[in-house]
C-alpha cells in the first residue's frame, strides 16, 4: 500500500532517499498524535528554507518525556502518513532501526551517510526553550544549521532561551532563511509565519474527555 505522498508503508525503518546537492530538513517529533499544526509549519518551513525535502523523523521516544503511554512507533508513523499531503514531506522512523535515542547521534549518522546533502534541523519554538537540556546540544549547534518555527506561547525563546543567548552571534536574519541549509554552522534562524495553536497534549486531553463521556 502507498501513502498519499507516494511512500510505501513497508519502508518506514529506512532513511528516505535523497540526491546529491539537495537541501533537506530534519523535523523530529513524538507525533503523539500528529496534527495540522505539524503540517502547517512543515509546509512553511519548506518554502522559507527552500528545502527539497523535509523528513518527519518519528522518534522511538523523546528522552525528556515520560514514555509509559507512548503509542507504538508504527502507529504514529501510520497516522503521520495519513495526515501528510505533500510529496516533499517524508515520514520515517529510521531512528528506531538504529537504536538512536539522542538527536545528536541521529544527526551524526545522517550527515555521515549523506555528506553531499545540505541538512538543516527544524523545530518549534517550545523545543528551543528547552534545547539546552538535550544531550550534547552545543555539538548539535556546531554541527548543523537550525531553523526554529514560532509557536504560540513560546515566542520569548527567541531571546530568552539558553541556546539563543549562547549563540546570539550565530543568529541569521530571517530574510536569509533560504540560504540557511548551505551555511556553515553555527547558524540558526527564527522563522515567523502562520501560527497554529494545536498541540498533541491538548488533543490527547480532548480524546480522554470524549472517552470518559462515552463511558458515562
Ligand atoms: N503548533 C505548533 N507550532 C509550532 N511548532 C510545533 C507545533 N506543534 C508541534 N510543533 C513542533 O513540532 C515538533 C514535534 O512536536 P510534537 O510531536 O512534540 O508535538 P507537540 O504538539 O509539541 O506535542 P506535545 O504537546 O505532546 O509536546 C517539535 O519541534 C515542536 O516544537
Ligand atoms: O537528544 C536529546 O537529548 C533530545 C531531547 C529532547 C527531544 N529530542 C528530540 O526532539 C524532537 C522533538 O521531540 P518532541 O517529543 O518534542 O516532539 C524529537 O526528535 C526528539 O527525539 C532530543
Amino acid at each position: 500500500m502507498t501513502a498519499s505522498n507516494g511512500q510505501s508503508e513497508a519502508d518506514y525503518l529506512r532513511m528516505p532517499e535523497v540526491e546529491p546537492g539537495m537541501a533537506v530538513g530534519l523535523f523530529g517529533g513524538s507525533f503523539n498524535p500528529p496534527h495540522e499544526g505539524h503540517v502547517l509549519i512543515a509546509k512553511h518551513a519548506i518554502e522559507k528554507l527552500k528545502l527539497d525535502q523535509l523528513w518527519w523523523m518519528v522518534t522511538p521516544g523523546n528522552p525528556l518525556k515520560d514514555l509509559s503511554e507512548l503509542p507504538p512507533l508504527e502507529e504514529r508513523v501510520r497516522l503521520c502518513r495519513e495526515i501528510v499531503d505533500d510529496a516533499r514531506i517524508r515520514v520515517t522512523g529510521f531512528e528506531a532501526a538504529h537504536r538512536l535515542q539522542y538527536s545528536a547521534d541521529t544527526i551524526e549518522l545522517v550527515l555521515a551517510a549523506h555528506p553531499d546533502v545540505h541538512f538543516v534541523w527544524v523545530m518549534g519554538a517550545d523545543s528551543l526553550a528547552t534545547f539546552h537540556k538535550w544531550v550534547r546540544w552545543e555539538k548539535i549547534v556546531e554541527t548543523i544549521p537550525i531553523a526554529v518555527y514560532d509557536r504560540p506561547g513560546s515566542s520569548q525563546a527567541i531571546t530568552e532561551s539558553v541556546m539563543a543567548k549562547t549563540y546570539s552571534d550565530a543568529r541569521v536574519d530571517e530574510s536569509r532563511a533560504g540560504e540557511l541549509a548551505r551555511m556553515k554552522p553555527p547558524a540558526w534562524v527564527y522563522i515567523h509565519g502562520p501560527l497554529s495553536p494545536l498541540s498533541s497534549t491538548e488533543l490527547r486531553k480532548a480524546a480522554q474527555q470524549t472517552g470518559k463521556q462515552h463511558k458515562a
